[in-house]
C-alpha cells in the first residue's frame, strides 16, 4: 500500500471511528427483524435477535429442509438452556413464538431491519439485495453478514443507477461471530454508500442483541477474516506439505496460545467452503500471493467435505 492510499485509509478508519465513538441514541428503532438464510449463522441470529432483542423475526430460507432442519436446532438450544437454568421456560416460549420461519422474500414487506447470511457467494448476494430494495420498506436497515465481500459491492445491487443512493446509503455489514449465540463480538463495515445514520441504527441494534460492536473499513477480510484466515489457510498447508499432522497442528496452536481450538477444528466449525470463499476473496481483492488458498482446502470443498456442517472435515463428525 503507498503511503497516500495508507493515509487515505486511516483518514476513513478516523472518521468512522468518530462516528461510532459518538453513536447518536439513534431514533431508528427495529421493531421487527428479518433473517435471510437458516444456516449456521442466521440461524443464530435470527435466535439471538427474538432472546435478547425481544423482536419478531421473519426467518426467510429457499429450502423447507433448511428452515426445518434451523427450527429444531433452535429448539434443542432453547432446550438446553431451559435445562441448564440459563432461561425459564417462558422465555423459551417466547423467543421460539418470536420466530416465524418461511421461503416467501415477500414475508418481508413489514420489517425495519433484515439481515442476510446466505452463502459466500457474490452474485447470490448481489441478487438478494436487488430483491431487497425491492421488497422492503424503504427505510428499512440492509445489512449483510458477508465476511469478505465488498459491501460497497453488495449496495451497489440495490440499483441500476448508482447515483441513486436512496437503498444503497442504507446497506452495512454486521459481521456476527461464529456461533452467534455464544461469541460477544461483531464488525461493523460501512460501504462507501452507507450513512452514518445507518451504521449507527446497527450498532445500536446489535448491541440490542448484547452484542460488542467493533468498527473497520470496506476492506478484502475486513479486520476479523484478514487476521484469522491466512492463520487456518497456512495451518492447512502445513497439513498438506507434511509439517505436521492435524492433530499435532491443532495441539500447538491450543495448547501455546490458549485457544479453545486449533485452527483446523475452528475451519471444520466455520464451513470449509466459507474458509476458501474468504481466501479467494482476499487473494483476488488484495493480490498478494500469500493469500493464496491452499490446494488442499480447495480439494475438501471440490469433494463436499466442508466441516462439521456436512458430517466430515478434518475430522470426521458422523
Ligand atoms: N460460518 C461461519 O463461521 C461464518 C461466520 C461469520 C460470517 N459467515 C457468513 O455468513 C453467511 C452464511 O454462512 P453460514 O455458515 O450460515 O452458511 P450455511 O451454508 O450454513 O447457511 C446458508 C443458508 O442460506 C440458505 N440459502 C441459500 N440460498 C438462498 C436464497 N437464495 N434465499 C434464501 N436462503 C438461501 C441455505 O439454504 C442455507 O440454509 C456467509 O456469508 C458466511 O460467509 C459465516
Amino acid at each position: 500500500m503507498s503511503s497516500s492510499q495508507s493515509a487515505g485509509a486511516s483518514q476513513r478508519l478516523s472518521a468512522l471511528s468518530r462516528q461510532f465513538s459518538s453513536t447518536p441514541s439513534t431514533q431508528f428503532e427495529v421493531k421487527k427483524l428479518g433473517v435471510i438464510g437458516a444456516g449456521q449463522m442466521g440461524l443464530g441470529i435470527a435466535l439471538v435477535a427474538a432472546q435478547k432483542a425481544q423482536v419478531p423475526v421473519t426467518l426467510v430460507d429457499n429450502s423447507q429442509a433448511s428452515l426445518d432442519k434451523g427450527m429444531a436446532f433452535a429448539d434443542k438450544l432453547l432446550a438446553k438452556d431451559v435445562s441448564k437454568q440459563k432461561i425459564s421456560e417462558e422465555i423459551a416460549k417466547a423467543t421460539r413464538d418470536r420466530l416465524k420461519p418461511t421461503t416467501q422474500m415477500s414475508d418481508l414487506s413489514d420489517v425495519d431491519m433484515v439481515i442476510e447470511a446466505v452463502p459466500e457467494i457474490p452474485s447470490l448476494k448481489e441478487k438478494i439485495f436487488a430483491e431487497l430494495a425491492q421488497v422492503c420498506p424503504k427505510h428499512a436497515i440492509l445489512a449483510t453478514n458477508t465476511s469478505s465481500i465488498s459491501i460497497t459491492r453488495i449496495a451497489r445491487a440495490t440499483s441500476k443507477d448508482p447515483t441513486d443512493t436512496s437503498a444503497s446509503s442504507r446497506v452495512v455489514s454486521t459481521h456476527f461471530m461464529n456461533p452467534v449465540p455464544v461469541q460477544k463480538g461483531v464488525e461493523i463495515i460501512s460501504g462507501l454508500q452507507t450513512s452514518p445514520e445507518t451504521q449507527a441504527a446497527a450498532i445500536a441494534f446489535c448491541e440490542k442483541m448484547g452484542k460488542v460492536a467493533s468498527v473497520s473499513v470496506d476492506s478484502p477480510g475486513f479486520l476479523a477474516n484478514r487476521i484469522l484466515m491466512p492463520y487456518i489457510n497456512e495451518a492447512i498447508i502445513c497439513l498438506e506439505t507434511g509439517v505436521g499432522t492435524k492433530e499435532d497442528i491443532d495441539n500447538i496452536m491450543k495448547t501455546g496460545t490458549n485457544v479453545p481450538m486449533g485452527p483446523l477444528t475452528l475451519a471444520d466449525f466455520i464451513g470449509l467452503d466459507t474458509c476458501l470463499a474468504i481466501m479467494e476473496t482476499l487473494h483476488a481483492g488484495l493480490g498478494d500471493s500469500k493469500y493464496r488458498p491452499s490446494v488442499l482446502l480447495r480439494q475438501y470443498v471440490d469433494a463436499g467435505w466442508l466441516g462439521k456442517k456436512s458430517g466430515k472435515g478434518f475430522y470426521d463428525y458422523k
